[in-house]
């Protein structure tokens, strides 16, 4: 039996007439890293909008735990956290009211402590009470990837997780993904930049597709 978790088979997309990929298969098991890679238009961010569930463009099977996503999307969704390229926070809010927001919007309960947990694991510690409008772009994102610490999904979907952020950030989010790894946890993840190999990803280039 196969050990995949996610199985993405034969997938098809289009936009505007243009082919974006076609005859696409991949799958991920428990404690793997896949980069999905490309030039700009290669359609990265339209494949992982389709596994989010954000765009139904799409042709292919899609399979969770086995079952098709037509008849389990909501368990496939519950175990999965997608992070888009931006930063998806409420400006006005602070970093804590929009994790706090967004563990509600999940309907996971995440006690504040928690929440202060994962700020001070982003590098935001003393930081939780500004309004993220008064946030750097890489402050912001990183208020973005502290919600992957309020929650207990099995795969992370992340579109492009080191814009803005600096050098030794770059260090520190992958060492996050090596130890969600070595957890069992599985990534899908688009990037421009080659990640550490020792981080044992394989690659998907779409520019090939
Ligand atoms: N909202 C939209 N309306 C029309 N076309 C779109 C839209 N979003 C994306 N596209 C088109 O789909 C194609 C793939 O876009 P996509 O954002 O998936 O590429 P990408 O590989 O993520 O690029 P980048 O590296 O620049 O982020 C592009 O040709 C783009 O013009």
């Amino acid at each position: 039996m196969s050990s995949a978790i996610l199985q993405c088979e034969q997938l098809y997309s289009e936009r505007d007439d243009r082919v974006l990929f076609a005859d696409l298969s991949f799958s991920l098991a428990a404690g793997e890293i896949l980069q999905i890679a490309g030039p700009n238009g290669a359609g990265k961010t339209s494949l992982l909008r389709i596994l989010a569930g954000l765009s139904s463009r799409f042709e292919g099977e899609l399979r969770w735990r086995g079952q098709s996503m037509l008849h389990n999307c909501a368990q496939f969704h519950r175990e999965t956290h997608y992070l888009g390229h931006g930063a998806g926070l409420k400006a006005v809010l602070s970093p804590l009211e929009n994790l706090r927001w967004s563990c509600a919007l999940r309907g996971v309960s995440q006690a504040d402590e928690a929440i202060f947990g994962a700020l001070d694991k982003v590098g935001l510690s003393g930081y939780e009470y500004h309004p993220c409008l008064a946030l750097s772009a890489g402050q912001q994102r990183r208020v973005n990837l502290a919600r992957l610490f309020c929650s207990s999904a099995a795969l992370w979907i992340l579109d492009e997780p080191f814009t803005a952020i600096d050098q030794k950030g770059v260090a520190e989010i992958e060492s996050w993904l090596a130890e969600f790894k070595t957890a069992g946890g599985m990534v899908l993840l688009t990037s421009h930049q080659p990640l550490s190999p020792s981080l044992g990803a394989n690659v998907i280039d779409l520019g090939a597709h």
